[in-house]
């Protein structure tokens, strides 16, 4: 099926304090990582969604709506990429497995509106999805009544994934962990710390 890879950069880092889309572990990008995991996966050039091109060498769009969240990147992505489906992910997880991610792609239900992974509490990752172009009128819908949330477009005909699976593959979900604070990268430093990551080069 044809998919792009989307990668989010346009948040303001607001509890982070600083730009996390330049963050490093032990001197590399977190970014670059992402990138290289969704381009051997998907054998295709991920796109950064959501500001101008800080760096060259890699493909940036803006957002055609901006300040609207993650929904606004989906929103951007859908307008340019005329694909059946886009993979949505952030810049700010460092530890995304690429065995999961084949795992999603290959099970991918041709007609479903989203493929989404749920843990055990019932707690969605809409952040490590794929949606289909099939959603583009329901995020115009929702964009036009101010709902951003990427959760209220999953109310039907979505296909979870669960952790049960996927801890077959990530024992601790590390995919799914994100950077919000200063905290949670101190964490994620710790982590490292105890290799705890196997799949971690750079
Ligand atoms: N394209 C795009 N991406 C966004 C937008 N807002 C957030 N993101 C991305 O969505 C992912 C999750 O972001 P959040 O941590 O929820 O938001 P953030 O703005 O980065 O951080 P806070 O300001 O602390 O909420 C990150 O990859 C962000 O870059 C937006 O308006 N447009």
């Amino acid at each position: 099926m044809n998919t792009k890879p989307v990668i989010l950069v346009g948040g303001k880092s607001r509890r982070f304090g600083s730009d996390k889309f330049f963050l490093t572990i032990n001197g590399n990008l977190i970014f670059e990582r992402t990138y290289r995991i969704l381009k051997d996966v998907f054998q295709k050039e991920p796109v950064f969604v959501g500001r101008q091109a800080p760096i060259k060498n890699y493909e940036f769009i803006e957002d055609l709506i901006p300040n609207l969240g993650p929904i606004g990147g989906l929103y951007t992505a859908f307008n340019y990429f005329n694909t059946d489906f886009v993979f949505l992910t952030a810049c700010d997880m460092p530890f995304i497995n690429r065995e999961v991610l084949k795992f999603m792609m290959e099970n991918l239900d041709r007609n479903t509106y989203a493929c989404v992974p749920k843990l055990e509490n019932g707690y969605i990752e809409p952040l490590f999805a794929f949606y289909s172009k099939k959603l583009l009128p329901k995020i115009e819908r929702n964009i036009e009544v101010n709902n951003l949330k990427l959760r209220s477009l999953l109310d039907e005909n979505v296909q979870y994934v669960y952790s049960d699976e996927i801890k077959s593959i990530d024992p601790e979900l590390l995919t799914f962990l994100n950077i919000n604070t200063k905290n949670d990268f101190d964490k994620i430093c710790k982590i490292l710390e105890n290799e705890k990551v196997t799949d971690f080069a750079f």
